[in-house]
């Protein structure tokens, strides 16, 4: 994969996907930036799962572009591509070193430098000991380890991982985001299935908000903050708030509430208009909508339809 070109390393515009009468997919289109970490983020059956598979040649898209450096992925020049699927699964009745070391030459390693490699790293997610046992004797967490070892060898330039730390404890999530992080650090481009705020705040320069096969939100993580008004007010005051084309009220209570701002507009106009009506203000913080708020704000409605459904 050559980083020099301007061409960028995922391209897929104009991507619809239909299985039989149903469309998940609807005219996606979103790129992926050499060297950056890309979250593709989106509720359960918005789509991940589905682009992803297009994108490798698994499934054939109904239309649209769908490109790896420029062309449509093929196997054979894959060996720099790394890509944990959503199912797992490994050969289980093979030891933990043997399938590392067998998936390494796959992926044009000497016999000597994959073994090498794959102690090192066992060494590295406490396995060390594990490596002559049978893989279906580990832990689900033990055995994502070694699919994410496998995943990760040879240094790919691309990696694709769909929810790389589904079903991880808080320290071992810790450590797989720090062996992403030297990853990308190292160079790779990042695609990355999540539904972990936490690892798109430290992870990812630029995401997608998918919901129903179509993009909710697309760009930094400040540029979708501003994609949803981005800004909320607290204020401490007496007097009335007043209704206002800048602001949602989303809590009033006795001298505080707090306030969306809905258009792009400087705080210090809302201020100075609150002032202005002759609410005494006390207290004026601004602060951005977090993820976890923004992700409410996109999914949550589904939640209330599923509810709705159930009741
Ligand atoms: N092979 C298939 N045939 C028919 N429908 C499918 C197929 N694969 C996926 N779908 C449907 O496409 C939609 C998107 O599924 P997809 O697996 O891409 O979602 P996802 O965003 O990856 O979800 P999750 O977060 O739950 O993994 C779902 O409604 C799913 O039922």
């Amino acid at each position: 994969m050559d980083h020099r070109q301007t061409e960028p390393i995922v391209r897929i515009q104009d991507f619809r996907m239909d299985f039989g009468r149903t469309t998940v997919i609807h005219d996606l289109s979103f790129e992926i930036r050499a060297g950056e970490t890309f979250g593709f983020l989106g509720s359960n059956g918005s789509g991940k799962t589905t682009t992803i598979r297009a994108l490798l040649g698994i499934y054939e898209p109904t239309a649209g572009i769908l490109h790896i450096d420029g062309r449509p992925f093929s196997p054979e020049r894959g060996s720099r591509l790394g890509y944990l699927p959503e199912e797992r699964g490994l050969y289980k009745k093979e030891s933990v070193i043997d399938v590392m070391t067998y998936f390494g030459r796959l992926k044009g390693l000497g016999k000597q430098d994959a073994r090498a490699w794959s102690l090192a790293y066992l060494e590295r997610v406490s396995l060390a000991e594990k490596a002559a046992v049978r893989l279906d004797k580990l832990s689900g967490g033990q055995q994502q380890k070694v699919q994410l070892g496998v995943t990760i060898m040879n240094q790919p330039e691309l990696l694709i991982l769909d929810e790389p730390t589904k079903g991880f404890d808080p320290v071992n999530r810790r450590l797989l985001m720090d062996i992403i992080e030297e990853q990308k650090r190292a160079g790779a481009t990042v695609l990355m299935v999540t539904h972990q705020m936490e690892e798109v705040e430290r992870l990812c320069d630029r995401v997608i908000l998918l919901k129903n096969g179509r993009s909710e939100a697309y760009g930094t993580i400040p540029e979708v903050q501003d994609q949803f008004g981005g800004t909320t007010i607290r204020l401490r005051y007496s007097g009335e708030v007043p209704d206002s084309p800048h602001y949602r009220v989303t809590t009033r209570e006795r001298n505080y509430a707090e306030l969306d701002v809905v258009e792009a507009v400087d705080e210090a106009v809302i201020l100075r208009d609150l002032v202005e009506s002759g609410v005494q203000v006390r207290g004026f913080e601004t602060s951005k909508l977090s993820l976890d708020e923004i992700f409410l704000r996109v999914y949550g409605d589904e939640n209330a339809a599923i509810e709705g459904e159930a009741a």
